[in-house]
């Protein structure tokens, strides 16, 4: 992150380091820019499938990002991925309303534990941390500066996650069958059921003890997993929108309530979560935008079929790799839709608690700039990889710093305010 920060490993190291070698070997928050977020009621209902890409901007002056309801391929009107996607939203937020506000958020329990057993839950957390640094150096430096209950918990998902995309990108992954992720998921329960599989799921499971953190991003995730398995073309922003939800905006979903918001926040906690998924959503599409040549190379398209269609361009355009004003075109549309996700995200970084801030910032500053290397690669996301430069990087931390310091109550105008 600055997925530099998230940096690939190699799939070998990732097997033997985050114990893959045993038989269960194994990528959603958007709305409307624009509307308020009052109630899922109130949320401006458009379609995708009305306008073309062009006419839309035209029309609002502005890029729409996904509407609640889609017409299916039988012409129904049915409800969208957003809408199915908030209804998670409203669930996870429901968790931890009544949560107090605070800095500390974290009930440390009296460890009811067999002796010994603390010692072992030590090492599966610095475990865990050593994997969080070892592949995610600027996001581990981050997580310094978070209490240390929060940040032993965040490496605990982030390994878990990198687990589970490893399950499909990594080396192992052409042996990965759906009965695999029945498995893994499986595991999953039991971890939530505190009976973890192994040491890096202990680290976990004691996590989802101590956090109100809920199943469901996880199994999501595991869902989007899934998806990759068994489909390689996207037909609309709206199946896109979904897959974008499980495989990263659920890591939004899972992060914030360990994450903390801050006390003297006065945004609402779903708006907060929402930024959380679009930051997920954001970050997705920006993963999807810069692999677009090596995706091809594996089969895979993730652009939206009917937008590449409307935008005169087909599969054996994106297989044949040549870059023309169509391409530059249709990419200038994704990237500003890219972009639109993470303005909607930079809204709910301010109302984290502070030490949360900065790792988060880091994160959406360094990752929104690898669409300004597209940019600067004249869109040549084919045969070239756009990625920031370490000076790039490291001017980015200090600004994300800075930006880290603004309290929610320096940020009155912010659009999350409770109502
Ligand atoms: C502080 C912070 C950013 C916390 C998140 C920590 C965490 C648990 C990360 C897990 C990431 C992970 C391993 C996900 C597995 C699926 C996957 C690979 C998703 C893609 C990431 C890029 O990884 P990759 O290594 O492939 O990328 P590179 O090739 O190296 O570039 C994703 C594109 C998505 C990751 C999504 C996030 C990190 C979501 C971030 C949102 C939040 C942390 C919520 C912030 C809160 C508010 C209110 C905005």
């Amino acid at each position: 992150m600055a997925f530099s920060l998230l940096r690939v490993v190699s799939s070998i190291e990732i097997s033997a380091g985050l114990g893959f070698a045993d038989s269960d070997s194994s990528r959603y928050a958007g709305r409307l820019l624009g509307s308020k977020f009052v109630g899922k009621n109130s949320r401006k209902k458009e379609s995708w499938s009305f306008y073309s890409l062009h006419d839309k901007l035209k029309k609002h002056g502005k890029l729409p990002v996904l509407s609640s309801l889609v017409a299916n391929t039988a012409g129904e009107v049915v409800m969208s991925s957003e809408q199915k996607v908030y209804d998670v939203v409203l669930k996870q937020a429901a968790l931890v309303k009544d949560q107090k506000r605070s800095e500390i958020v974290v009930d440390v329990k009296p460890d009811m534990v067999i002796p010994g057993t603390m010692y072992l839950l030590k090492e599966a957390y610095d475990r865990c941390g050593e994997v969080c640094a070892e592949y995610a150096k600027t996001f581990y430096l981050g997580t310094l500066l978070m209490t240390p209950e929060r940040r032993r918990a965040i490496w605990a998902i982030y390994v878990w996650c990198r687990r589970t995309d490893e399950l499909v990108d990594g080396h192992n992954a052409s042996h990965i069958t759906p009965t695999a992720l029945d498995r893994w998921e499986l595991r999953l329960e039991d971890l939530f059921a505190a009976r973890p599989y192994d040491m890096l799921d202990a680290a976990l499971s004691d996590t989802v003890s101590r956090f109100p953190v809920d199943i469901q991003p996880f199994k999501d995730m595991i869902e989007g997993m899934r998806m990759d398995l068994k489909k390689s073309r996207y037909e609309n922003f709206d199946e896109l929108y979904l897959y974008c939800y499980y495989v990263a905006g659920t890591v939004g979903l899972m992060s914030v309530p360990v994450m903390g918001i801050a006390p003297e926040s006065k945004a609402t906690t779903e708006s907060v979560y929402n930024a959380a998924l679009a930051l997920g959503i954001a970050n997705q599409l920006t993963n999807i935008l810069r692999d677009v040549g090596e995706d091809a190379r594996r089969g895979r398209i993730y652009l939206p079929q009917d937008e590449l269609a409307e935008a005169g361009l087909s599969d054996e355009d994106i297989f044949n790799g040549k870059v023309t004003d169509k391409w530059r075109n249709f990419m200038k549309i994704q990237i500003k839709r890219a972009r639109m996700f993470f303005k909607q995200a930079e809204q709910g970084v301010t109302e984290l608690s502070q030490a949360s801030r900065w790792p988060v910032w880091a994160s959406l500053l360094l990752y929104r700039q690898i669409l300004d290397e597209i940019e600067a690669n004249d869109y040549n996301n084919f045969t070239k990889r756009a990625y920031v430069s370490k000076a790039k990087k490291l001017l980015s931390l200090p600004m994300a710093y800075g930006k880290s310091l603004i309290s929610p109550l320096s940020h009155t105008q912010s659009s999350l305010l409770r109502v």
